[in-house]
Formats: C-alpha cells, sequence, structure tokens
C-alpha cells in the first residue's frame, strides 16, 4: 500500500470541532507497506509490525490496521465469529508526513473485507476509511486526487505523465496534530482554502519544471518551525538540481521533484553524499492505492 505526498496543501482555520478545512492535492508514490490479514478465533484480533521504524507503532487498538479491521467487523459482520490476525511490514518511515499508517488502515479494510469475504460497497468502504483517518479514503483511491472537507473526501485529477521524486526522510517523526497546532499560532486569519488552480494546471501539462514551481504547503512554516533543520534539506535538494521541493505534509520529509528519471538519480545520490537527511529514497507517481494480493 502505497505513502503519499502532498504537492499542494491548502489550510484554512480550525473548524469548531477541532478539525481544518482543506484543499490538497494528494499523490500515491512507489514506496510501500504490506498488510497480510488471516484468520483468528471468533472476536480475536492481533498485529504484528515488523520493518522500517517498527518500534514507534502502537499495537494496540490504536493500530490504525486493527482498529479498521475491528470496525469492519462491527459494521459488516456478524462481528462474534470474525478475527483476524495482522502482519504489517513497513517501508514507509512513522510520522514521517507520509500517511502510513492510514495507508496501513486502508489496507486492513480491503484484505479484511476479502478475508471475510464480506459484500461490503466501495462506498461504505470509502465512509469507513474517513472514519478512521482523514487521509484513510485517499489511501483506497491512489493516484492523484484533489482532497477537500478536512481531506476525506477526494475525487481522482487528471494528471499526465509519471513523476521522479527524491525523498528526503528525517531523523525525528513529528506529530500531525502539533504541526497543526502551531499552523495556527502562526497563521491566526487563515483565509478558507482555495483548490490550487496553477497546480491542477502543471498536472495537466505533464511539465515536471510547471509543477515543481506549483509545489506548496501551507504546514511548511509551521513544521520548519518545530524542525529547523529541514530549511537545510530544502536548500540542499534544490542546489543538487530539484525542479521543485517541498515539505510532505505534516513534515519532517521533504519531497524533490527531478526533471526525469537520471537527474532524480543524481539528485539521490548527491543528496546521500552531503548527508543533510537520515536516508533518501527514489520513488515515482502516481501509482495506485491499496490492492489485494490473494
Ligand atoms: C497532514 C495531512 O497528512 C495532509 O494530508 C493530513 O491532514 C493528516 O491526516 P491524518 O493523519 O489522517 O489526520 P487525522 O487522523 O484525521 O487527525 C489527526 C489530527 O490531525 C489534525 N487534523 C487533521 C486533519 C485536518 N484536516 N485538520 C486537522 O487539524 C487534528 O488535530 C486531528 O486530531
Ligand atoms: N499502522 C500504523 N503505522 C504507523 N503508525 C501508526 C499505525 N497505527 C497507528 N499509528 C500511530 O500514528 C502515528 C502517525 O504515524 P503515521 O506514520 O501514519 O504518520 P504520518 O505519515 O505523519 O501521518 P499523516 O501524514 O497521515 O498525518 C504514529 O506515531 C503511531 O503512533
Amino acid at each position: 500500500m502505497p505513502a503519499k505526498i502532498n504537492l499542494a496543501l491548502k489550510v484554512g482555520g480550525r473548524r469548531p470541532d477541532g478539525y481544518h478545512p482543506l484543499a490538497t492535492v494528494y499523490h500515491a508514490v512507489s514506496l510501500y507497506d504490506e498488510v497480510e490479514a488471516v484468520w483468528a478465533e471468533p472476536d480475536e484480533f492481533d498485529v504484528q509490525v515488523t520493518g522500517e521504524g517498527a518500534d514507534q507503532v502502537p499495537l494496540d487498538d490504536s493500530n490504525l490496521a486493527l482498529r479498521a479491521a475491528r470496525l469492519l467487523a462491527r459494521t459488516h459482520g456478524p462481528y462474534d465469529s470474525l478475527g483476524a490476525s495482522l502482519s504489517i511490514r513497513k517501508a514507509i518511515p512513522v510520522a514521517a508526513g507520509l500517511a502510513g499508517g492510514s495507508s496501513n488502515g486502508a489496507a486492513a479494510l480491503l484484505a479484511c473485507s476479502v478475508l471475510w469475504d464480506l459484500d461490503v460497497s466501495p462506498e461504505a468502504l470509502r465512509e469507513l476509511a474517513a472514519e478512521l483517518g482523514s487521509d484513510v479514503p485517499f489511501a483506497l483511491l491512489g493516484g492523484t486526487a484533489l482532497g477537500s472537507g478536512r481531506g476525506e473526501e477526494v475525487v481522482p485529477a487528471l494528471a499526465r505523465g509519471t513523476y521522479h521524486w527524491v525523498l528526503a526522510f528525517g531523523h525525528h517523526g513529528l506529530s500531525t496534530p502539533a504541526v497543526y497546532g502551531r499552523f495556527d499560532e502562526l497563521t491566526p486569519d487563515a483565509a478558507a482554502p482555495e483548490v490550487p488552480d496553477d497546480l491542477m494546471g502543471a498536472l495537466r501539462s505533464g511539465d515536471p519544471a510547471l509543477l515543481g514551481a506549483a509545489l506548496s504547503n501551507d504546514l511548511q512554516d509551521a513544521a520548519l518551525d518545530l524542525q529547523p533543520r529541514l530549511r537545510q534539506v530544502l536548500e540542499a535538494g534544490l542546489e543538487y538540481g530539484a525542479v521543485g521541493a517541498v515539505v510532505s505534509g505534516s513534515g519532517p520529509t521533504c519531497a524533490f521533484l527531478a526533471a526525469g528519471e537520471a537527474a532524480a538519480i543524481d539528485l539521490a545520490v548527491a543528496l546521500s553524499a552531503d548527508g543533510v537527511c537520515r536516508e533518501v529514497r527514489r520513488v515515482s507517481g502516481p501509482v495506485v492505492g491499496a490492492r489485494v494480493l490473494a
């Protein structure tokens, strides 16, 4: 199940329910966690996690994959007779602004609906996804999509071509509520978010230079405020030839757009040698969302 980056993230003032209204463009990229679901005893649910950052992932009921399995069983099954044992192999760093947990939640919804042979409509799955978290409906959909509401309302966006990215991972994660909280302090009079027309136009053109110039993130200043070192990371990527640079979502991952595949290889090598970040990964997008391999 893929990670996402936000190509644009426009954020309005905090709503009475504590969430912020968004106009965002999600983009799924080729960095995947795997979630496996097998039958367990009725009413028994458990999860194991291995791989990148596994020690930072909760194994209790706050685990998004476990929550997804329980939610699906409660709403669409004979709950007492369903159970699942989940295994997650993580490659998406935790608390990185790449929606790793959300992708695990989406994957568990799909995997368990197949495992238990439930008849769940795509719309019902989307509603459960939205209940789990703002980024989860996009994780089901994948590709490139416009997100509104608190991010849970998604429609596919018209996009041409494949884009080559370099992701720079940080040493420490960032908490999403903390970044939104700092955004509130820095932007007390945030305007209603508007669809980023320049970015939508750049996506239709398929030109990486246009897309690079249109990348934007209203949470970026808040993320930089909490992790000032990210400024150096962004500068380094641009110095090594990226046509655009942006912090993904609530950060701290920095996403660099390259002019093409060869430029992405050069950029990844240069950033890696520089040592300004913990690790770099080359990915491409868009890719499809959560899929079941039975
Ligand atoms: C930063 C993004 O990744 C951009 O796509 C998302 O907005 C975050 O989505 P997410 O992690 O799925 O967030 P949720 O699990 O729904 O909410 C976690 C917390 O993030 C904050 N939150 C989230 C989404 C939103 N539109 N406004 C918010 O203020 C709230 O403090 C909320 O309690
Ligand atoms: N399956 C999971 N994988 C990773 N983190 C999880 C999972 N379930 C719950 N969490 C919790 O969610 C927190 C955020 O992790 P996640 O990797 O989803 O962050 P993120 O990519 O910054 O999220 P987003 O971009 O959606 O805001 C973690 O600190 C962890 O406590």
